[in-house]
């Protein structure tokens, strides 16, 4: 069996049953490379989140996945989910810690470092992130956006060499969800990690992102850069939508849809 390379996520034949139902059928992608960011994309059902936590190593899958050079099955639970963070599409009810404790917390949990570098690591990430002011307010009393962005902090101060975040977008305004897609780019960039991301909204996906994933049916339908691999052909078979598809004079994606695609035609 080849090697795995080590800047890059391979995912080779990934298939996921829930009971007897198989709902991601051998998935084999062209490999993820790091410094890019990739969107998951696909209607509702078409097994994104399945794919995210298969890969994520939370859902039983077959298949092999190799990240940073390494095969993902042969590490322990512990040293896979430091290797990969993933961030889920609900996130857990916020306790009543502070914002700076959690991100420590989350720092502490797969390494054990001194109080002291966790606290200096957590503060820099905030900083990082431009949400240093939120440092001493509590979790619970932070508004959803804000308490996204400190979860892509807790993903980011574990240093991990993939992000998986599932609809990190989904509680965020207008401006947030741009705010936190440069984030994320600008990030994936700076540490050299592969992102993944699951979007519902095509056009920030295609603005922002470099890559992307179409799935259906939880089969793979196609991959490559935004440009290249975004058609109308496409988005149809995805979607069942008729679309044009124009660049905006920043060289941009931006689909507009004029409707959808009856089954009969
Ligand atoms: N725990 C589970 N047990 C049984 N079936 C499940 C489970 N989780 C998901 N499914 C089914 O697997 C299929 C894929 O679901 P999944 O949540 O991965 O899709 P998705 O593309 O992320 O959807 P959405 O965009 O609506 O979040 C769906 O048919 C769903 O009903």
């Amino acid at each position: 069996m080849e090697e795995c390379q080590t800047n890059q996520l391979e995912v080779n034949g990934l298939s996921v049953h829930y009971g007897r139902r198989k709902v991601l059928h051998d998935m084999t992608l062209a490999p993820m490379r790091a410094g890019r960011v990739t969107a998951l994309l696909g209607p509702n059902g078409s097994g994104k989140s399945t794919f995210m936590r298969g890969v994520a190593g939370l859902t039983r899958a077959e298949g092999r996945i190799c990240l940073a050079g390494q095969d993902l099955a042969k590490l322990g639970v512990g040293e896979r989910a430091r290797l990969a963070a993933y961030l889920p599409q609900s996130l857990p009810p916020a306790v009543h810690l502070q914002v700076i404790e959690a991100v420590m917390v989350a720092r502490r949990a797969g390494e054990a470092v001194s109080a002291e570098m966790a606290l200096r690591e957590s503060t820099d990430v905030l900083e990082e992130l431009g949400i240093g002011k939120l440092a001493l307010r509590y979790m619970d009393e932070l508004s959803g956006g804000q308490r996204q962005m400190v979860g892509l902090a807790q993903a980011l101060v574990r240093r991990p060499a993939m992000l998986l975040l599932d609809e990190p977008l989904s509680a965020l305004d207008l401006r947030y969800q741009f705010a936190v897609m440069d984030v994320v780019r600008r990030e994936t960039r700076k540490r050299n990690i592969v992102t993944l991301l699951v979007v519902h909204d095509l056009n920030i996906a295609l603005q922002r992102a470099h890559d992307v994933v179409y799935m259906r049916d939880g089969q793979l339908v196609a991959q490559g850069g935004v440009m290249a691999v975004t058609t109308p052909e496409v988005l149809g078979k995805v979607y069942g939508v008729q679309t044009r598809l124009e660049v905006c004079p920043r060289g941009l994606p931006h689909v507009l849809v004029d409707g959808i695609i009856e089954e009969n035609e």
